[in-house]
């Protein structure tokens, strides 16, 4: 020890340091346990989040966490109850000082809704990332601890931060208005389509390839309800029989996931013409999975009074039209523009 010289690194790894995630646990796969690689007959939501944790040997040195289970369920029965709770809990968490970030373990079926909802109504540059994983954790080369890892990784990396809400699986960073889950099975399920992947996690790096997007912030209605906002999927053969119901049952709000760029037969247009009568908000999406649905191209916005999504798929259509509805949005060319504000 030379005198009057301090080990340059004495205080650089001190354990207080490091950034503090919190945990919310939801459930999903990435939560289920059954011995077999198939993955048949599994039980979605059987760990909890400590546990999940605690099979992530390494993510202790990368950051402060505390788990917290919110919900356990598979996330096809996610719904806004669990939504309401998650934003009040993140709100609640930064406002607090509580945590740098959050990382939000979920079902890969809905994840992509609960991100682009979060997206929507969290206004903080903090990070907030969902992961799930498409093995059960008890599976052969399960692929939940890999994901928590990095999902941890990018939480904790200040690049992540103004970047909205992200989704970290498999490598890859998406953001929660471009990610879809597109592949019933496959560890590499989510992609991007129209928007392309944010950036990628390596051994070596958390690596963003994009600027962050444009974003919008709703409120959260006070009253934690949605309106509702039924989705109609198109086909050969359309009637308009879902569309008059859709208005009967009292729908503000109907999202077509439409032929090609959003098209439906001439049938369902006349029906879709008796909804926008009725006062029914009518959003034309498209069922082909990738590209933007656009203004004007066979079908007559403007004559209409219709609102073409753009890039988002019919499941987020009918989010942020029950939540610009929430916020009070009831023309049609509002409407338009917010669905574009995000691009
Ligand atoms: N890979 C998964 O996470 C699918 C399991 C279940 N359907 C869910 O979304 O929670």
């Amino acid at each position: 020890h030379t005198a009057g010289v301090e080990a340059p690194t004495a205080t650089v790894h001190k354990q207080d340091a490091l950034p503090r995630v919190l945990v919310l646990a939801t459930g999903g796969t990435i939560s289920g346990k059954i011995n077999t690689r198939s993955a048949i007959g599994y039980d979605a939501g059987a760990v909890t989040g400590q546990q999940l944790i605690a099979g992530v040997p390494g993510v202790e040195k990368l950051a402060q966490l505390q788990v917290e289970q919110i919900s356990n369920i598979a996330s096809q029965n996610m719904n806004s109850q669990v939504w309401f709770k998650l934003a009040e809990r993140i709100r609640k968490a930064f406002a607090n000082n509580e945590a740098d970030a959050i990382v939000i373990t979920h079902g890969t079926d809905t994840m992509e809704e609960t991100a682009f909802f979060l997206d929507n109504v969290i206004g903080d540059s903090r990070p907030v990332i969902l992961t799930g994983a498409m093995r059960p954790s008890t599976a052969i080369s399960a692929d939940g601890p890999a994901n928590m890892y990095e999902a941890v990784k990018v939480a904790a990396d200040p690049q992540a931060r103004g970047r909205g809400v992200l989704v970290v699986l498999n490598d890859v960073i998406q953001s929660a208005r471009g990610v879809s889950k597109m592949h019933t099975t496959e560890l590499q399920t989510f992609h991007s389509p129209n928007l392309g992947p944010s950036g990628y996690v390596d051994p070596a790096s958390v690596r963003f390839i994009t600027a962050a997007q444009p974003r919008q912030l709703l409120a959260l209605p006070a009253d934690h309800t949605l309106a509702q906002v039924q989705i109609v999927y198109a086909h050969a053969d359309m009637d308009a029989q879902q569309i008059d119901d859709a208005v009967k049952d009292g729908a503000r709000g109907i999202v077509i996931a439409g032929m090609g760029d959003g098209n439906v037969s001439d049938t369902a247009l006349a029906g879709i013409e008796r909804a926008r009568k009725a006062g029914v908000i009518v959003v034309r999406s498209t069922r082909v999975g990738s590209g933007m649905t656009n203004r004007n191209v066979e079908v007559d916005d403007d004559r209409y009074g219709l609102i073409a999504s753009m890039d988002l798929n019919p499941q987020k259509a009918r989010i942020l039209l029950q939540l610009l509805l929430a916020n009070g949005k009831t023309k049609p060319e509002d409407i338009q523009l917010a669905f574009q504000a995000g691009l």
